[in-house]
């Protein structure tokens, strides 16, 4: 079989102006990463595609090379007006004897669609992927029209994917007056067949505002909830307070320790690390190592944030119980509470703080030190646990 040059040409010369926003939408992050970059990188990954052109908007070179950074791309064409303009620009740049043309608004582009549309390139002049429609669709217009019958509509994506040569020429022949939605009504026009191809719901194009939300949860992998479970003591010693929850709380006696022996934090860190399988506190920081002599323990607790935050898990619920005869938690609750969320970077909502005595029974009971339990509720992402 005769082997083809392909080139992939990305149009990202809109301006933005349906979404709003103070940068056009192909260059805002979804996902952790430019709408551009998403789409461009499939195009890199795809070991079919031999070259991958740009178009962009006239002054958006700074944001193209925001977005693009080191990427291994030439340089970027510059649009027109119009989207058929964009693509006769990039068509002029292009060297492949196949072109994919693709909306650069189409930030997740599943391997399968490229190669579902370059094997229809083999029989057919060019190649779209559709979707069927799963509404009831109707003529708008003053009042209501006909309902169009859905067996007979499809959705259409893009990459839309043609024989190079035929679509410059459809291109030419085009009619400059009338505007173009996409390639393929071109291509159809100069009388080629367009096959079509199983399309993909990760193609959904960033049109409105809200569909950025939906991009995140459309790449988000599925998220599962994860529970972890902390318990520590420390004994009452010599002193005039003692840190709870990240609150120096006065009192008759501290807490003795290797660290400042905040034994609610403890416990939330080791329900945190829980929830990710990730040791105990003794295990990230040894009791034995000089450098805890005395610290601060919200650091132990921001650690087991970032653990939790660079596993993707996001934390949903923490609930602590301090179990002492004194002090009174009470009065200081409110100040635990907002401590708690802050250095989880959390609402307060999600931070409950509880406290109970043993009815004087126990170590607790007999005022020898302080417990404390502590429960996470974390979400992450269901790979890779
Ligand atoms: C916060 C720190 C800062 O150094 O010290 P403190 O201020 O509480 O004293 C420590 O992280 C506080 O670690 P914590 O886990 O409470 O101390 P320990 O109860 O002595 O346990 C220390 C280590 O020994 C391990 N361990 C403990 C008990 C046991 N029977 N077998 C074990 O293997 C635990 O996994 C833990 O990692």
């Amino acid at each position: 079989m005769m082997s083809h040059r392909i080139s992939a040409l990305v149009v990202a010369a809109g301006s933005g102006s349906r979404i709003g926003g103070d940068i056009p939408k192909q260059y805002r992050i979804v996902a952790g990463k430019p709408v551009l970059a998403h789409a461009v990188d499939a195009l890199l990954a795809h070991s079919a595609i031999d070259e991958i052109v740009v178009v962009i908007g006239d002054g958006q070179g700074a944001l193209y090379a925001e977005a693009i950074g080191d990427r291994p791309l030439p340089a970027p064409v510059i649009g027109g007006a119009l989207r058929r303009e964009s693509v006769a620009n990039g068509l002029a740049a292009i060297t492949g004897d196949w072109v994919l043309v693709h909306d650069a608004a189409r930030p997740f582009l599943p391997a399968s669609v490229i190669d579902r549309l370059i094997k229809a390139l083999e029989t057919a002049a060019g190649a779209i992927p559709v979707l069927p429609v799963a509404d009831t669709l109707a003529l708008g217009g003053p009042t209501l029209g006909d309902v169009v019958p859905r067996e007979t509509l499809v959705r259409v994506q893009t990459p839309q994917a043609f024989h190079t040569k035929l679509l410059r020429d459809a291109h030419a022949a085009w009619d400059a007056s009338r505007e173009a939605s996409d390639d393929a009504q071109m291509v159809r026009h100069a009388r080629y067949a367009v096959a079509m191809v199983e399309g993909s719901a990760m193609l959904e194009k960033i049109t409105w505002a809200e569909d950025f939300g939906a991009a995140e949860r459309r790449h988000a992998p599925a998220l599962v909830s994860r529970t972890g479970m902390g318990f520590d003591v420390h004994a009452f010693t010599q002193g005039d307070h003692l840190w709870l929850g990240g609150v120096k709380v006065p009192h008759g006696k501290a807490l003795a320790g290797h660290s400042d022996a905040d034994v609610a934090l403890h416990a939330l860190v080791d329900a945190l690390l829980g929830t990710i399988g990730d040791g105990d506190i003794g295990s990230h920081f040894p009791p034995s190592d000089e450098r805890w002599r005395g610290a601060a323990s919200h650091q132990f607790l921001t650690h087991a944030r970032d653990l939790v935050t660079q596993a993707g898990g996001r934390i949903d619920h923490v609930d602590v119980t301090i179990i002492c005869e004194a002090p009174k938690i009470g009065p200081h609750r409110p100040a635990i509470r907002a401590r708690i969320a802050e250095l989880l970077a959390i609402s307060e909502a999600q931070v409950s703080v509880k406290a109970t005595t043993t009815e004087k029974l126990g170590f607790t009971g007999r005022g020898e030190g302080i417990a404390a339990q502590a429960v996470a509720t974390v979400r992450v992402p269901e790979v890779g646990l």
